[in-house]
């Protein structure tokens, strides 16, 4: 074990109220906006095959030209409630919106810089309007922040001269004035998410990240940080030099996820995905691979299966309009968690094997059992093994309580439930299990109370 001033602050998960609700959302939206909305991935009629968020960063984009857009940004579709309503009716129950991104435009008009929302056309407090319409939703807020800003003269990537030192101090002291700043005009705010900590000039700051983390945690009771802030002793990112993960859930999923229990190390953690391959602020033209609805849902159960949060991005235009590719899959998503998020909301990992027709999650307050399935046995034949003692007793459609499916126990302590349903399932669906441990089994008059 090598000693750490500035390692992990805990081993284990945080396990206070608010990290309990975090853990329990299961579904949550991110949204991308700022000024590079407005080229949307093309400049003087070239397309960018990059991130359309990053389209500042590529050689046919003049900084000069990028630096200026902000004059025009006048987004007269945007409507805060309307993209709230939507993502209500999504069934996320947190969002992530970026503050400022790696170009360092703020969506709010921050008093320690002029490359703001209020110096543009449209001048309103972009992130007020949302905070305050996710909030009427019940949707809770977090705050996306990047460390980079491409805007500031004193941020650096790496630290060189001593003037690069001297400029590097201003900029961190403004990064902690906006932080403070955010926290106190949106007190609402349920965590941050940081982005762009990979530098080497920032990995340098483990003692000042240190003191800044605590300080912003002691401004809102509860809030939730990720791993990706703090660097440790050794400019360490997401895991210390003894292993621990630094913050409150593992931010490394990023367009990927775990595929076992084990590689979530007993963190708590999110998957951050676009619908496109990687396209997180607006691009006008996606190309690739644009995931449907049914590949979003085994993504998110697949995430809440294995004791984390899904987290589906959602890049509104130039004007403040959410293109139509996500407001059909919001719409898809959303219908299915209509009728299915019993197994997503306060569900997590139930350690039994994984077996190919899909998921198992189960409630962790209610004990609850579900498989989610999404490859139909031709057999109609539903493997289960369960842990020893633990026998099945009834299983049933969720969205079909009445048809109890009928159970087979073979001599080595596995079920076997058949279901053949008449037509082909179009969409992924939930079976509930009742064992003969679950309080909620009304019928087994063995259950001692606990
Ligand atoms: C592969 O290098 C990356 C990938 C994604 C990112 C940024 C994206 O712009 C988006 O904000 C995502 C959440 N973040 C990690 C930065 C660097």
């Amino acid at each position: 074990n090598i000693t750490l001033k500035y390692g992990a602050e805990r081993i284990g998960k945080r396990t206070d109220q608010p990290m309990q609700d975090w853990r329990n959302y299961g579904l949550g939206q991110f949204i991308h906006w700022g000024v590079y909305a407005i080229p949307g991935g093309h400049w003087n009629g070239k397309y960018y095959a990059g991130a359309a968020e990053w389209i500042r960063s590529w050689e046919g984009m003049p900084n000069e030209a990028y630096d200026n857009l902000y004059k025009e940004f006048n987004p007269k579709n945007f409507n805060a409630n309307a993209w709230a309503k939507q993502a209500k009716e999504l069934g996320a129950k947190y969002v992530i919106i970026t503050t400022k991104h790696h170009d360092g435009f703020c969506l709010w008009p921050s008093e320690y810089t002029d490359y703001t929302i209020a110096n543009t056309p449209y001048k309103k407090d972009i992130i007020g309007a949302l905070v305050e319409a996710y909030d009427k939703q019940g949707i809770d807020v977090y705050l996306y922040f990047s460390i980079i800003d491409w805007n500031h003269f004193g941020y650096k990537s790496k630290l060189v001269t001593d003037k690069d030192r001297t400029d590097y101090e201003v900029f961190k002291e403004f990064t902690r004035n906006q932080l403070i700043e955010l926290l106190t005009r949106y007190p609402e705010t349920k965590g941050l998410w940081f982005d762009g900590t990979w530098d080497a000039a920032w990995k340098e700051q483990a003692s000042y990240v240190y003191d800044l983390d605590k300080e912003l945690r002691e401004m809102i009771p509860g809030l939730i940080i990720g791993s990706r802030f703090r660097p440790d002793d050794y400019g360490n990112r997401h895991f210390d030099a003894n292993g621990n993960m630094m913050g409150d859930y593992e931010q490394g999923w990023e367009r990927k996820m775990p595929n076992t229990i084990e590689e979530v190390h007993g963190n708590d953690w999110d998957c951050v995905m676009t619908i496109p391959e990687n396209q997180w602020g607006y691009h006008s033209d996606w190309r690739g691979h644009v995931k449907t609805s049914n590949e979003l849902i085994e993504m998110l159960v697949k995430a809440v299966a294995l004791d984390g949060n899904f987290v589906l991005n959602f890049g509104p235009d130039g004007l403040g309009t959410i293109r139509k590719e996500e407001t059909k899959l919001a719409k898809q998503v959303g219908e299915w968690m209509k009728v299915n998020s019993t197994a997503i909301y306060n569900c997590g990992y139930l350690d039994w094997e994984k077996q190919d027709w899909g998921y198992f999650t189960t409630n962790r307050i209610t004990q609850e059992k579900y498989m989610v399935v999404f490859n139909q046995p031709i057999s109609g034949v539903y493997t289960v093994k369960t842990k020893k003692g633990v026998s099945i007793e009834k299983a049933y459609l969720l969205d079909n309580p009445g048809l109890e499916l009928s159970i087979e126990k073979t001599y080595n302590n596995e079920f076997l439930i058949q279901y053949n349903p008449e037509n082909h399932p179009e969409e992924p669906f939930v079976m509930v299990i009742e064992t003969n441990k679950d309080q909620n089994n009304s019928d087994n008059q063995y259950l001692q109370p606990k």
